[in-house]
């Protein structure tokens, strides 16, 4: 197939090499330093399931400069949708599709907002994966999981596309009711996200104090609630069921927003925590645990506060 990947991060960078690797035409968008850096040595995802190695000419500066395409993965962080939404239009084809990759239950919504609503699939996906260094990537752990699946009609492409991941040794699934995988994961993550970050200590820790494991259960409880209130067919006792999931991740498992805390770079705070705040606030769902959450980590918004400042 033919796939566009635009940002070569932990999550681009990982699905798209193991794409290239077989044998897939995969052109990537990647920006600045880590541009500079695959344009020199191309890009080195180390992973334990195989090192992969995608060559220079497999990247591009701009999104204008991709060439047609089947599938466009997107697999920026939040705050860049609506700027990487807006230049994909003229590039989507009449037969191209577009699948995001990111975390959150509103950027579909944003690509929408730009793109036909036939060619944006929901997806989502379970890995832990970041740049460790401009030009490389690190995949921590096994885990290496996407769900896709159409809002609407289906199409052929969503066939070859999962044939596509499975043939690669992703693990991939196509998911006839997309929306609530997204929400489902959106409830998990958030808790996840919210508490490992403003714990700074990953599941292990949280789940074993009883205070902040009920945290931890509130904060998805609200996202549950909220995501019902929007009229998503969630089940009422999953926050429950996510808790006891909780119980059998390796207790050193955390979340990306957590890692990007702690590294100084900017949270994705408003899209998880903050999202079920003001979806909260529009549906007339009481949300006071994530709004505390979001309150608490608001000085680190846009990355580590300056002291004094
Ligand atoms: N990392 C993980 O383990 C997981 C992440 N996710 C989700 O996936 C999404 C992506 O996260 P992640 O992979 O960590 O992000 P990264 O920051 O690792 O990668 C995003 C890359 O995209 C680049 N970029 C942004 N805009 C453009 C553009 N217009 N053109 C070209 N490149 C661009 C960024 O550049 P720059 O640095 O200059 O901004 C950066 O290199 C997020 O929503 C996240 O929540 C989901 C599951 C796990
Ligand atoms: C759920 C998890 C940890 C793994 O995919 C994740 O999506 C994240 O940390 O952003």
């Amino acid at each position: 197939m033919r796939i566009a990947v635009v940002g070569a991060g932990g999550v681009g960078g990982y699905f798209g090499a193991r794409l290239a690797a077989g044998g897939h035409e995969v052109t990537f968008v990647a920006r600045g330093a880590h541009l500079r850096a695959v344009r020199e040595h191309g890009l080195l995802v180390r992973s334990p399931l195989g090192d992969l190695r995608v060559p220079a000419a497999s990247v591009v500066p701009a999104i204008a400069e991709l060439p047609p395409v089947d599938v466009v993965i997107v697999a920026v962080k939040l705050w860049d949708t609506e700027d990487v939404a807006a230049q994909l239009r003229d590039v989507v084809g009449a037969g191209t599709r577009v699948v995001s990759l990111q975390n959150g239950v509103r950027k579909d919504d944003v690509l929408r907002r730009h793109l036909p609503a036939e060619a944006v699939w929901g997806g989502v996906c379970y890995i832990s994966a970041v740049i460790e260094e401009p030009g490389v990537v690190v995949h921590r752990g096994e885990l290496q999981k996407l769900v896709f699946g159409p809002y609407g009609e289906d199409s052929h492409l969503t066939a070859e596309f999962l044939d596509a991941c499975r043939s690669c040794g992703i693990e991939a699934d196509l998911s006839p009711d997309i929306e609530r995988v997204v929400w489902e994961k959106f409830v998990f993550l958030v808790g996840l996200s919210a508490t490992t970050s403003a714990v700074r200590q990953p599941i292990g820790v949280i789940r074993a104090d009883s205070r902040s494991r009920e945290l931890l259960h509130d904060v998805m409880a609200e996202a549950l609630e909220v995501g019902r209130a929007a009229g998503v067919k969630l089940d009422p006792g999953f926050a429950d069921e996510r808790l006891a999931f909780c119980d059998t991740v390796p207790a050193g498992m955390s979340s990306s927003m957590h890692h990007d805390l702690t590294q100084g770079n900017r949270p994705e705070l408003p899209w998880l925590s903050g999202s079920v705040v003001d979806l909260g606030r529009e549906l007339g769902i009481p949300t006071p645990r994530n709004r505390t959450i979001a309150d608490i980590l608001a000085p680190y918004e846009l990355g580590r506060p300056e002291a004094g400042s």
